[in-house]
């Protein structure tokens, strides 16, 4: 793996356009889809069929599958491993109602029979690397991750993911590190790859430091900031200076992200999907905050190639640093978001 620095899925943001932009970028290991309901996979629903697209330069990718029947989770890995995708992601950590009301997502992490259960019956369908996503347990009184861990890797996993929160804390309160240091200790060979709340180069060391894990998964810290990877690049090669991008290359971001997405989705699909970015990002693009509000609204090519124009010429005339989708996310339900 060419970077220790992952990225972790984000449901209706991971998908082949952002990921790609990333990538182009500099610094991104191994990306992981959104997650895809095993059975909506075997269907080839159209929505699934979206999820897992992918190209050339989008490697190394990982499918993240989910669901509470086995042969569903067997089904879809073989198909996607006859498909030629390299590594298929198990969800146990979503602690989304819909997900964990089907047996999947967190729910698998309270019962260990049948989460070995399912994570065998994958493991032993296919042979590209399989790998788990979890929480560190259900609550605070079932700190599960450590066991499962242990549990799996007898089992065959090839990396476990850990988001150091409980699925009663859904993303409230603090990541907690030990836990992910307990599961990193509970291990003997596989890679554990931590994740939560790295926002930032230092939090990403830290996480590193403090847990001793093998590499570390951003999800929320890469869109506010999608040079997260390219700021741990440079790191990593030496290179501590204080370094930002120019404001031309923002610019350029923000355009080749809705070119992408353009090519895979369509106008109004790309408005729609591309709108939710805004929050998150335009803080780190400078983006003034009426026209990060017109973002959030637009509903054209043309109206985004004209919002963009404004951007030129009133970048970084931005009042609030702080990205938007952070002010509001914490109060507010996961599934709103
Ligand atoms: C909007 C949103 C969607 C998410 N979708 C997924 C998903 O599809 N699969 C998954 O394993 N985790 C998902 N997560 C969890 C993240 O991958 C990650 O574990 C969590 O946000 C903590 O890491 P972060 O602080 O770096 O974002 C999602 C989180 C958010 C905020």
């Amino acid at each position: 793996m060419e970077s220790r620095y992952f990225l972790s899925p984000l449901a209706g943001y991971t998908h082949l356009a952002f990921r790609q932009v990333v990538r182009e970028l500099g610094g991104l290991g191994l990306a992981t889809t959104d997650l895809v309901l095993a059975n909506q996979l075997s269907h080839k629903s159209r929505k699934s069929m979206e999820l897992i697209a992918t190209n050339a330069a989008d490697r190394p990718l990982s499918v993240q599958i989910y669901g509470g029947v086995n042969e569903e989770l067997v089904r879809a890995a073989r198909w996607l491993e006859d498909q030629g995708y390299e590594g298929i992601d198990l969800n146990m950590g979503c602690p989304m109602a819909k997900i964990t009301g089907n047996g999947g997502g967190a729910r698998l992490m309270c019962d260990v029979d049948n989460a070995s259960r399912a994570v065998s019956a994958v493991i032993e369908a296919v042979a590209i690397p399989v790998t788990v996503k979890m929480r560190l347990g259900w609550d605070r009184e079932h700190i599960t991750a450590p066991m499962l861990a242990r549990a799996f890797e007898q089992l065959g996993v090839a990396a476990i993911t850990i988001h150091g929160r409980t699925r009663q804390q859904g993303f409230h309160g603090n990541v907690q590190l030990e836990g992910i240091r307990e599961t990193v200790a509970a291990v003997q060979r596989i890679p554990v790859i931590g994740n939560g709340d790295v926002r930032t180069v230092a939090d990403a060391i830290a996480m590193r430091r403090i847990t001793g894990c093998a590499a570390v998964a951003i999800g929320r810290g890469a869109l506010m900031d999608p040079w997260i990877f390219h700021r741990l690049q440079r790191v990593n090669m030496g290179d501590s200076s204080v370094w930002e991008p120019p404001a031309e290359a923002q610019i350029e971001f923000l355009e080749r992200h809705f070119r992408l997405m353009l090519q895979q989705h369509g106008e109004a699909m790309s408005c729609l999907m591309f709108r939710k970015f805004a929050a998150w990002n335009g803080a780190r693009l400078g983006i003034p905050e009426d026209l990060e509000d017109r973002l959030r609204r637009f509903e054209s090519e043309a109206e985004f190639g004209e919002i963009v124009e404004q951007i030129r010429q009133r970048h970084g005339e931005r009042k609030n640093p702080r990205p938007t989708a952070e002010v509001r996310v914490p109060n507010g339900p996961v599934e709103r978001w």
